[in-house]
């Protein structure tokens, strides 16, 4: 398979390593707005950049016609617009807050037990997550999609906020520190016990071979997808 790889940082370096061990032919590593002759015709997309930019690459590409593969985090404001990009361009989009298939477990951990907890009042429920000193929005986009899970599972709770807890409101607290790949907790406390389930990452090859396996199953597919769709979760 042919794929382009739009941003090639911290990410971009590792996928293009482990797209190659798996046979694929890596046709363009962008730093820039792709364009239909900069990607160089691929079969598929693989986009980990900036919050600020990755909207009008997605744009770009799908408006190409080329199925998209997007990592990047802390622009979601504007994804369904993206969404119905890849419908009107007969093409298809999948987002990832995380591609590692552990923290897609983690997710659907989280998710189960937000639902025990539904019925409990002893406990309050907070977010933790810890990434290196790079990292440019906060809270992660995992940390996001794990408040998520939990607002969908447990009415108790509707909205999350960045390092602010409150009635019916989750706090996720990001911490930035050295070169941590990414780990995040999410806590149950009581006055006289805590429940946590953590996930972490040891280095970025989890995200990067979810990335690139993601890659592999959207082409030829059409609409919008998760990694729930491709891990069958
Ligand atoms: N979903 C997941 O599983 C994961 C998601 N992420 C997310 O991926 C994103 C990238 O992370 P990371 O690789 O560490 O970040 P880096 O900063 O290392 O890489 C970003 C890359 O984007 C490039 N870039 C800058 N402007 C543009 C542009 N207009 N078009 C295309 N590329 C551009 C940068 O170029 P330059 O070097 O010149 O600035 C750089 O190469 C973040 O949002 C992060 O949260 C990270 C890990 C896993
Ligand atoms: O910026 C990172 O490094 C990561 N970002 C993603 C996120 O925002 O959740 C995924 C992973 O935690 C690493």
């Amino acid at each position: 398979m042919k794929i382009a790889l739009v941003g090639y940082g911290r990410m971009g370096k590792i996928i293009d390593e482990i797209a190659l061990k798996r046979g694929h032919e890596v046709v363009a590593r962008l730093k820039e707005t792709p364009t239909a002759e900069n990607l160089n015709n691929p079969d598929v997309v693989i986009e980990f950049s900036l919050p600020e930019v990755a909207f009008d690459n997605i744009k770009a590409c799908l408006e190409n016609k080329i199925p998209v593969i997007c990592g990047t985090t802390g622009w979601l404001e504007r994804k369904s617009e993206v969404e119905q990009l890849a419908v009107e361009n007969e093409t298809a989009f999948l987002y990832g807050s995380n591609f590692s298939l552990g923290v897609n477990l983690f997710f659907a951990l989280n998710e189960k037990l937000a639902g025990l907890m539904k019925n409990v009042d002893e406990y309050s429920c907070q977010l933790e997550e810890i990434h290196h000193i790079h990292k440019l929005d906060a809270p992660s986009g995992t940390a996001i999609s794990l408040a998520e899970g939990i607002i969908k599972n447990n009415d108790k709770f509707d909205a999350w906020k960045l390092e602010e807890t409150q009635e019916k409101q989750l706090g996720i607290f990001a911490i930035r520190e050295n070169e941590v790949p990414g780990t995040h907790s999410v806590y149950y406390r009581s006055e006289v016990d805590e429940i946590e389930i953590k996930h972490t990452a040891y280095n970025r090859n989890g995200f990067a071979l979810g990335a690139v396996v993601a890659a592999e199953w959207i082409k030829d597919k059409k609409g919008n997808f998760t990694m729930k769709d491709v891990l069958g979760l």
